[in-house]
């Protein structure tokens, strides 16, 4: 199988529990739930999101045919910048990463020593093997990866109420405020939310703050 990339890039983890976390990011190309095009914003499932997934033009991206070839593109842009040998993480992000990463990436990534993320809206089940799986449920979508390391509600949503995720089986449970024209006042929104609520955590998108990728 090939794999088509849209971006990769050193940084670090902005957003959830592994927030600060020297991340080697695969943004793969494509989502189920939008086409990235404006004109589709309106009538997708998914409307409010913040990132360009389509074509392979991005730093890094590209398609690669084998999963040993993106395995090596992604171990050399860790240790393009990375000077430490140990450590090595990598999350699998997107458009949608379950869409196509599968066994033979996640055992040749493996090869190399990372650590595998995923950032999923969990409407596929993630393949075993892979070490922290962070779901964001989507409106219009059937939830199906019910069970992981962390759930990060975008928030508010009018579909989706935190009270529709928190007995499943997450260890940690965040809101993330939406971003976009109203970002203030969903955040104010969130704060509120989890003083009521202790169960829930605030989420920021720390990268943002910062200007880093
Ligand atoms: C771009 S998505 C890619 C991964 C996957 N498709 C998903 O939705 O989880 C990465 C993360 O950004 C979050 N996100 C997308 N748009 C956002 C926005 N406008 N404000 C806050 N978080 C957003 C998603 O919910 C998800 O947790
Ligand atoms: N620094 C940084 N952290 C992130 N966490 C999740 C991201 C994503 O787009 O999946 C993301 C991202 O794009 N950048
Ligand atoms: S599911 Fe994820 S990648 Fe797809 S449109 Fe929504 S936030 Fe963006
Ligand atoms: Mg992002």
């Amino acid at each position: 199988m090939s794999y088509a990339i849209k971006e990769m890039f050193i940084t670090l983890q902005g957003e959830g529990a592994q927030t600060g976390r020297t991340s080697v990011f695969c943004r793969f190309t494509g989502c189920n739930l939008w086409s990235g095009r404006e004109q589709d914003r309106d009538t997708a499932a998914c409307r409010f999101c913040d990132t360009d997934f389509i074509g392979t033009n991005g730093e890094g991206g590209g398609r690669f045919k084998t999963a040993e070839l993106l395995a090596e593109a992604l171990e050399a842009c860790w240790s393009r910048t990375v000077k430490n040998t140990g450590q090595r993480y990598v999350v699998f992000t997107g458009g949608e990463p379950l869409l196509q990463l599968d066994d033979a990436l996640i055992q040749a990534v493996k090869a190399f020593g990372f650590e595998i993320a995923v950032e999923t809206n969990g409407t596929i089940i993630a393949p075993h093997g892979v070490d922290w799986i962070c779901v964001s449920p989507k409106p219009d979508s059937k939830l199906i990866q019910t069970q992981g390391s962390e759930l990060k509600l975008v928030y508010p949503q009018k579909e989706l109420s935190p009270e529709m995720f928190d007995t499943l089986d997450f260890k940690h449970f965040w809101l993330q405020p939406m971003d976009g024209p109203n970002r203030f006042e969903n955040t104010q929104k969130a704060v509120a939310f989890c003083l009521a609520n202790p169960r829930w955590r605030l989420s920021l998108q720390t990268h943002k703050m910062i200007g880093i990728p």
